[in-house]
């Protein structure tokens, strides 16, 4: 389970204070497939940023289930997301000097043994349909392509929870669309709670529950 609870961020950009996330509450239950929707600008990145504890919070608790990641330091907020939970990105964020398959091993190297992760990571590309791109630079992959491999790395860590922030935003529509039903088969087959950031209503009205955002304030729950 994900809870906000009173959530308050804001950024310093000089002297200004731009407020963010103004008082933002909101829960989402396990194994729940939601999309943030919201206009640019809106505050759903940060949103999303602060949950698996990659942005911290000025006021309010955040908490995936027992844990408070409001509180963590850095060495177990590492540990969230080596265990609970994954990013995918709208641009993949991949390692261009790395393969596919070296990119879905990364988060796990430091963890377990080079065998084992890469055991893993060869059926995770495979779960997304690219066992036979296992040693292809992202460069020489289709944006959906690389997506996949994005999603193949936050998969690796078998994680409860994925956090993707417009993952369908540098895709055309059909290879978009791919992406998205990719995401649900996974939510579907492993119970993993999925958000996804979306611009695209069509996105939206598939998902079970929309979150609206608006200047940084929760439109509906
Ligand atoms: N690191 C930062 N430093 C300063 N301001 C920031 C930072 N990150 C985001 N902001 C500001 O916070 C506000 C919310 O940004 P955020 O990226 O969360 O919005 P968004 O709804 O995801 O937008 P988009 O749909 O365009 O991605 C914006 O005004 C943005 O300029």
């Amino acid at each position: 389970m994900i809870e906000l609870k009173n959530v308050v961020k804001s950024y310093k950009l000089g002297t200004k204070r731009v407020d963010v996330l103004k008082n933002i509450s909101f829960t989402i239950q396990d194994h729940s497939y939601v999309s943030i929707v919201g206009p640019s600008g809106s505050g759903k990145s940060t949103l999303i940023h602060t949950i698996g504890g990659m942005e911290p919070i000025d006021e309010g608790e955040i908490w995936v289930n027992d844990q408070a990641v409001h509180q963590l330091n850095d060495k177990h907020l590492a540990k969230l997301r080596q265990n609970m939970i994954s990013y995918v990105f709208q641009q993949f964020q991949l390692l261009p000097t790395a393969t596919a398959l070296e990119n879905v091993m990364m988060p796990l190297l430091t963890v377990f043994s080079s065998g084992f992760v890469k055991q893993r990571a060869e059926n995770a590309l495979k779960r997304v349909g690219l066992a036979h791109r296992l040693h292809h630079l992202p460069t020489r992959l289709s944006g959906g392509e690389q997506q996949r491999v994005a999603i193949a790395r936050a998969l690796i860590t078998d994680p409860e929870i994925i956090l993707a922030d417009e993952p369908t935003g540098n895709l055309d529509s059909e290879t978009g669309s791919n992406i998205i039903h990719l995401l649900e088969e996974i939510h579907k087959e492993k119970g993993v709670t999925v958000v996804v950031i979306t611009h695209d209503e069509g996105i939206a009205e598939r998902t079970n529950r929309q979150i609206q955002i608006l200047d940084g304030k929760l439109l509906t729950k």
